[in-house]
């Protein structure tokens, strides 16, 4: 059923630099989520803290009631067993076929025999869409062949929580469009908790239940897809509709001239709001919302269009 992780007053310096701090948030089981940010607003810094790769200076992360903040070694070797990790470029080792990487946490961490570890893996590639390519090297493949072998290493163990690092970066649109269906196919199969940072602002438009902002060294906003995609927030705004006008300039921040230069501009409407991606045997998942439900509750008027298509308000060049 996947399990929920619930942060809490985060903060992460490295020396004197803060990458970002006060990060408050509730990533709720089963669900997907999308962190969003700039570059180097510390997105890749914020998973490898949930995982305890990274210690922070000042907060807690609870996961079923242990602060892997503070927990000791033994206990954050058990907690770690509840994550699956799909790293940026698949992390796969180059001189072991497809079959002996998806295989590798397994022999490493259970004492299941070379037949039951069988199953597995051809169940994991068949989930990926991979079977038949188990002898293959990962020099031999595409990237995007590459991330799918990656995810289903990232699911030997059952995780109860996946991180996805890019799980787009260097695929081209369609490829995306295929991982992100298999995104949607997964979370509605196993259930587990999904995180996933992405720079692709059409997945972060249409995939996730939720969506988070990094963004000047404090989480600028998370909360549900609807309320990011409605919102007038400035930051938010230009970021989730890949804008140039706004507080977001070429490196970070725009300084007071940029910022006083685009005083009267004025912003092009939201665009729609699309409707989230469904599993593609039509079955809503367990965590799916009716289309417009928060908006309703909230009383927000979503912009003209919305839910009418899975593509409506794709941002240009997004
Ligand atoms: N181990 C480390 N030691 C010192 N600084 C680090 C370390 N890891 C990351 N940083 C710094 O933290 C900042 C945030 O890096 P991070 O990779 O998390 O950004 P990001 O938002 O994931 O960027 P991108 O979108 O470009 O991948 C960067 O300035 C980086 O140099």
């Amino acid at each position: 059923m996947g399990v929920e992780i619930v942060v809490n007053d985060l903060t992460k310096s490295f020396g004197k630099q803060l990458i970002w701090g006060d990060v408050t948030l509730t990533i709720p089981a089963g669900e997907i989520c999308v962190m969003l940010g700039p570059s180097g607003t510390g997105k890749s810094v914020f998973l490898k803290t949930l995982i305890g790769l990274l210690k922070p200076d000042k907060g807690s992360i609870l996961i079923e009631g242990t602060d892997i903040a503070s927990c000791s070694e033994r206990d954050l070797y058990e907690i770690r067993k509840l994550f699956g990790v799909l790293f940026q470029d698949g992390a796969m080792f180059g001189s072991m076929n497809l079959y002996d990487n998806v295989a590798f946490p397994l022999r490493e961490h259970t004492k299941k025999s070379e037949s039951e570890i069988r199953s597995i893996v051809m169940e994991k590639m068949d989930l990926v869409g991979l079977l038949g390519a188990e002898d293959k090297l990962p020099g031999e493949i595409s990237g995007g062949m590459r991330k799918r072998a990656g995810l289903a290493r990232a699911l030997v163990l059952d995780p109860e929580i996946v991180l996805f690092d890019e799980p787009d970066s260097g695929l081209d649109p369609v490829r995306t469009a295929f991982l992100n269906q298999l995104i949607i196919d997964l979370n509605a199969q196993i259930d587990a908790t999904f995180l996933i940072v992405t720079h692709d602002v059409n997945t972060a438009r249409t995939v996730p239940d939720n969506i988070g902002l990094l963004y000047h060294k404090h989480l600028a906003m998370f909360g549900p897809r609807e309320q990011l995609l409605s919102s007038e927030e400035p930051v938010v705004r230009q970021f989730l509709n890949a804008q140039r006008v706004g507080p977001i300039g070429m490196s970070e921040e725009k300084d007071a001239d940029e910022l006083a230069s685009e005083e009267g501009q004025e912003l092009p409407p939201l665009p729609p709001i699309p409707l989230q991606q469904e599993p593609s045997n039509g079955i809503p998942r367990r965590s799916q919302r009716p289309p417009g439900e928060w908006c309703k509750e909230h009383g927000i008027t979503p912009p003209p269009g919305s839910f009418e298509s899975a593509n409506a308000g794709l941002a240009p060049g997004a």
